[in-house]
């Protein structure tokens, strides 16, 4: 099957970074033609596949409620064998009715037992006049259609209270999960599809699950009970039953899997709609795209692909219906010749008017079982497929760690060594470090400085083990990084990254989840938010710390570009750590901001290492050390004065920089 866009579908425009490769992806090419054997080969393998599939997603219905679940199962139990009873009971009235009729056209008395043949079990009532018997089949027919309502609204019930509760359990276990993931594994494209399918099929599979498995027990229920009845009566008639729905089936099951394979493929066209969605409808970037007037332009980006997305799904599905409902017809045409056996049956004698209802009713049962079996085995092999995204994202191995961690050094000093460290990014071949060597001693306070591209906030995640070196080691007081529990060592650095994350949440959750244990300790925030120069700032919001920042929820307040980075500052200080790792923690600050922080950062850092980066050299010179960066690499190290008398590079870009300011007319110094 190919997924080509064809001439009816949107025409492709040329490559755009925004929409990627658009005629692609493209699924694998199918082999031509298969023989009979081979069919049934793979039939019992995609049977096989479901039915072991199963199971497991009996245990995940199981763990978000068992109390939903054997709800569900008791209401599925019922509303199975309500069709066979209710033809059952229907046949016994009809036969009463006729032997009622019979007795009195013959004057005989009206006197008749009624009789229930269960396997290995045969119920009779007393001696009944007609009427009496009537009597009693009409009650046991509302007994069982009462108990039918009560199962179908059972059933409904437990469904969708079950779906709510699968829904959140699932999106937990993604949530959970993603959580303890390795960095490396949110840096490739591959992963976010993965994670994307995960979480957005988290939603309407469970959905789906539900149904197609408990759907299946009913159908599974209701054939066995009406092939119990049917075969009794003629095995031809239950066998035809049987066999006439396998073909729409096996074609239901082949469309199931392509659509499948169209939904994971069109994966990354998805997750590009929402990022080009993303960028009109938050106001994150609504600014960029008004004031570039990039509206249309991102708007026709998103149309182009949904246009190619809706054509690849509108074939798939028009195939599948039409083709599934040519095959359902040699099902319509089997009813059909049963229908007529039996009428013709009846009228030669061999069969009672009751087994002629029975025979009816139960070929037609038995016909719509067979049907849902086959149906709720194709939904739950097409669920199993989804769900095999969910369990593969579930089996991603979370960030490894030491099996037997060696202790953080107590006190930590925070001597931190990188001993010949390269270092590339997953998926680049483009090596951020090579060979990088230099010791920071504890209580040190270092600046890393060097042009954009140079590999300092790589030192700085190095150091926070956001990743580990591809060669070489790093250490901490002596200790190889990797032998320590990452979370401890995190625990002992306070870290601001250059990207920090501007949380939609109250000012003092902004700062308090530096250290969640303090997260309601209102003294510790106000005293961050202190150190970081953002205390009066906050203080005089309109609700103080508990007002709520930025735009996205209700009462928010949006602060500028500066004022989030003092935010961000003051959450880096919440604990109290031997080591402060800052990464351009001023470069958004005005000039009194950032001279006041670098004042104040002199006590801070006193007795802790403490290492930033900045590209402004009149705070850089303050360091006790500053370590120059280039192409991933030192190239010089020292002093402000010591690099000034060696006149290398740092003194060029911090001449140049001085320069830039002496020689502003006075009016902009
Ligand atoms: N997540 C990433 N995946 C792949 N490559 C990356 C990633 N982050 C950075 N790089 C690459 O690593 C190199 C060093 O980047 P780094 O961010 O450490 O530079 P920097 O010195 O901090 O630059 P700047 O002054 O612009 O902040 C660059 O060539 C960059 O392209």
């Amino acid at each position: 099957m190919q997924f080509f866009i064809r001439k009816d579908e949107p025409s492709a425009s040329p490559w755009s970074g925004f929409t990627g490769e658009s005629d692609a992806p493209e699924s694998p090419p199918q082999p031509a033609r298969r023989d009979i054997r081979s069919r049934l080969r793979r039939l019992g393998a995609t049977i096989g596949g479901t039915l072991r599939g199963v199971p497991r997603v009996l245990a995940l219905v199981w763990q978000a409620s068992p109390r939903l679940t054997l709800g569900l199962a008791a209401g599925t139990v019922v509303a199975g064998l309500v069709p066979a009873a209710a033809a059952y009971l229907v046949r016994m009235l009809v036969d009463t009715v006729v032997r009622t009729l019979q007795a009195r056209a013959d004057q005989l008395p009206d006197l008749q037992v009624l009789s229930v043949s269960l396997p290995g079990l045969t119920l009779r009532s007393p001696e009944l006049t007609g009427t009496e018997a009537i009597v009693v089949l009409t009650l046991a027919q509302f007994l069982v259609f009462g108990t039918s309502s009560l199962a179908t609204a059972v059933n409904a019930m437990t469904r969708q209270l079950l779906q709510e509760r699968m829904t959140l359990s699932i999106r937990l276990k993604v949530m959970t999960h993603a959580s303890k993931l390795d960095l490396a594994f949110f840096e490739g494209s591959k992963s976010y599809d993965l994670l994307r399918q995960a979480q957005q099929e988290a939603t309407t599979r469970p959905v789906a699950m539900v149904g197609s498995v408990f759907g299946l027990c009913q159908a599974a229920l209701t054939f066995a009970s009406m092939v119990a009845l049917l075969v009794g009566l003629s095995p031809w008639l239950a066998l035809v039953a049987l066999l006439a729905p396998v073909p729409a089936f096996i074609s239901d099951a082949r469309y199931g899997q392509r659509g499948f394979l169209v939904t994971l493929w069109a994966s990354p066209i998805r997750r590009r709609m929402e990022y080009l969605s993303s960028l009109v409808t938050t106001d994150r970037y609504a600014k960029e795209t008004q004031l570039f007037g990039l509206g249309g332009y991102l708007v026709d980006r998103f149309r182009l692909l949904g246009g190619i997305f809706y054509a690849r799904q509108r074939r798939l599905v028009t195939a599948r219906y039409l083709i599934g409902c040519a095959w359902s017809m040699v099902a319509v045409l089997a009813g059909s010749l049963t229908f007529l056996y039996v009428a013709l049956g009846a009228v030669s004698g061999r069969l009672t008017l009751g087994d002629l209802i029975l025979y009816t009713a139960a070929a037609t049962a038995l016909q719509t079982a067979v049907q849902s079996l086959f149906g709720g085995l194709t939904s739950v092999y097409e669920n199993n497929l989804y769900l095999d995204t969910l369990y593969h994202l579930l089996a991603t191995p979370v960030a490894t760690r030491p099996a037997h961690p060696r202790p953080l050094p107590s006190p930590l000093r925070g001597h931190v060594v990188f001993e010949n460290v390269s270092f590339s990014y997953p998926g680049s071949d483009h090596p951020a470090l090579t060979d990088l060597s230099f010791e920071i001693r504890s209580g040190q306070t270092v600046a890393l400085v060097g042009r954009n591209g140079a590999g300092k906030s790589t030192v700085v995640k190095l150091v926070a083990r956001l990743y580990d070196p591809s060669a070489g080691r790093i250490t901490i007081d002596g200790v190889d990084l990797r032998e320590l529990d990452p979370d401890e060592l995190r625990g002992s650095i306070g870290v601001m990254l250059q990207d920090f994350v501007a949380y939609q949440a109250t000012a003092a959750e902004n700062i308090g989840l530096g250290d969640v244990r303090h997260l309601d300790d209102r003294a510790r925030i106000e005293a961050s938010a202190g150190k970081a120069g953002a205390l009066d700032l906050l203080a005089d919001l309109p609700d103080g710390f508990d007002t709520p920042l930025g735009k996205w929820f209700a009462r928010g307040v949006e602060l500028s570009g500066g004022e989030w980075q003092k935010v961000a500052l003051s959450r880096a200080f919440m604990r109290d750590t031997p080591v402060l790792l800052l990464d351009e923690p001023t470069s958004a600050l005005d000039a009194r901001a950032e001279h006041e922080l670098f004042d104040r950062l002199g006590q801070l850092a006193e007795g802790r290492t403490t290492v930033y980066v900045s590209h402004r050299f009149s705070t850089v010179r303050r360091a006790d050390r500053i370590l120059m960066l280039d192409g991933g690499q030192l190239v010089e190290e020292g002093t402000h004065e010591e690099l000034m008398r060696h006149d290398g590079e740092y003194a060029e870009l911090f001449t140049m920089q001085a320069a830039a300011y002496a020689q502003a007319p006075a009016g902009q110094r």
